[in-house]
């Protein structure tokens, strides 16, 4: 069988048609996590089945879960009421949602387990989630570099932290109340910026009690120690993070309508939407309804002429994964696109703000980088350069969508990641008439 080593994109017709994303990847990785630390059975639709998820899907099951797929992202995750010490490595692959929501429940459980992952993941630091987990007194024993993969947990017997965040980190807040969960007393996490609040809902789908005081523009989150979960059925809507890409080439093809259906539209996640419109973007949304206890909707995206806007920094927690293909989108509107306070986007899968600077440049465009921020001014996008992703799905899929409306194709290298979030994704894009092309070896 080859393997596809590269893709290439190249200015297409009008794109148009109707689409569904892919299963939300945060929902996709609670639901598995939260599955296994309940009693009883945990039913899901929609699962994302993405490497990421199938990653996090295969280490519930060294804890001792039963995991089974009954048909296309429809799963079953037996638990036991906690972990157990599993027999090997735990491989987290490419997640960083993953191992850190992991670290955070193991942490809870009187166990040792080691944890690792890909050359990406081993670049990315741990102390932010180790850190408050130590202080709530579990163990760790780092291999290498005292913030970096692999590390040994050793957990259980823990107490109770008032943890306030120095970043908006949902991945932090999560791994602290999951351990909290098996802790003696009332756990609390203080955002001052509030970060998406899966963990907070879905907990409280599984019977968890999760308090939440408003606190300025964040909140207060905390809960009693020694609450169970109880399996139950989660639904997982479209990810609006992967619903961006084929929404961004709707917007930057001439003459293209594009709907993405059933697409996840919790507040905390919505940045880029409001960014575009602000942009000028034609967008829409209809049908609005819940599904899995957060509103969803189906969303259409026209092609428009777009003008550069400042993107308020507060705004960075509710679309912190998306500035790559703002950015993209960026490239074709008339002026400048200021986006600052986002310094977290160097600590991603790769450094996001070089990388995309770097890709852009090439491409002909204008961006001047900060240490926390970049600066893209739009126009017509000369294309023609091949783009180094270091792996990482987003860089690839943004400029992939650059690609489809540059004067000359755009290449993207390691396109095998794009798997990690968006299976799939090439079919889809050609779907709607894109011309993606593989390049084999
Ligand atoms: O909790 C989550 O599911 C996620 C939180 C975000 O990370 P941080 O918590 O590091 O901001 C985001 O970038 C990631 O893709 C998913
Ligand atoms: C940052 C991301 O994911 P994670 O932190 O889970 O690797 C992402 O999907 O853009």
């Amino acid at each position: 069988m080859p393997t596809t080593t590269h893709l290439t994109a190249r200015r297409s017709p009008a794109l148009i048609g109707v689409t569904r994303a892919p299963g939300d990847k945060s929902m996709s990785h609670r639901a598995m996590i939260f599955g296994a630390m309940a009693t009883g059975v945990t039913e899901i639709e929609g699962l994302l089945e993405g490497d990421d998820v199938l990653a996090t899907a295969r280490a519930v099951e060294a804890f001792g879960a039963t995991v089974e797929r009954l048909g296309e992202g429809r799963w079953r995750v037996t638990g036991q009421g906690g972990f157990r010490t599993p027999g090997g490595v735990i491989d987290c692959g490419n997640a960083g949602t993953g191992v850190r929501l992991l670290m955070g429940a193991a942490a809870g459980y009187p166990i040792t387990v080691t944890f690792d992952g890909d050359a990406s993941l081993r670049k990315r630091p741990m102390k932010r989630v180790t850190g408050p987990l130590a202080d709530m007194g579990a163990r760790f024993e780092w291999q290498a570099d005292d913030d970096r993969l692999p590390v040994a947990v050793s957990g259980g017997g823990l107490t109770v932290i008032d943890y306030v965040q120095t970043v908006a980190s949902a991945q932090i807040k999560s791994a602290i109340l999951l351990a909290g969960l098996n802790a003696d007393g009332v756990t609390t996490v203080t955002e001052p910026e509030k970060s998406r609040d899966h963990t907070e809902r879905m907990l409280r789908a599984f019977g968890v009690e999760v308090g939440v005081l408003p606190m300025g523009e964040g909140w207060k989150v905390s809960l009693q120690g020694g609450q169970s979960l109880t399996g139950t059925a989660v639904a997982v809507p479209g990810d609006p993070s992967s619903a961006a890409f084929p929404l961004a080439a709707g917007l930057v093809v001439p003459g293209s309508v594009v709907t993405v259906e059933g697409v996840m539209l919790n507040a905390l996640r919505t940045g880029l939407f409001e960014t575009w419109r602000e942009m000028g973007a034609d967008l829409t949304i209809a049908n609005r309804r819940m599904a899995g206890g957060e509103e969803v909707g189906d969303i259409t995206a026209r092609h428009s002429a777009l003008k550069g806007v400042v993107v308020p920094e507060e705004r960075a927690a509710s679309m912190i994964d998306e500035y790559p293909i703002l950015a993209a989108t960026a490239a074709f509107a008339e002026g400048a696109t200021v986006m600052r306070g986002i310094g977290e986007m160097r600590v991603k899968e790769s450094d996001r703000i070089a990388l995309m600077a770097a890709g852009l440049q090439a491409c002909g465009v204008k961006v001047e980088e900060e240490p926390e921020g970049f600066t893209v001014t739009g126009g017509p996008v000369r294309g023609g350069a091949t783009v180094t992703t270091h792996g990482d799905h987003r860089i690839a899929m943004s400029h992939l969508v650059l690609g489809l409306a540059a004067d000359e194709a755009v290449t993207v290298d390691e396109p095998g990641m794009i798997a990690t979030s968006f299976p799939g994704f090439v079919e889809l894009m050609q779907g709607l008439g894109a011309i993606v092309e593989t390049g084999d070896a």
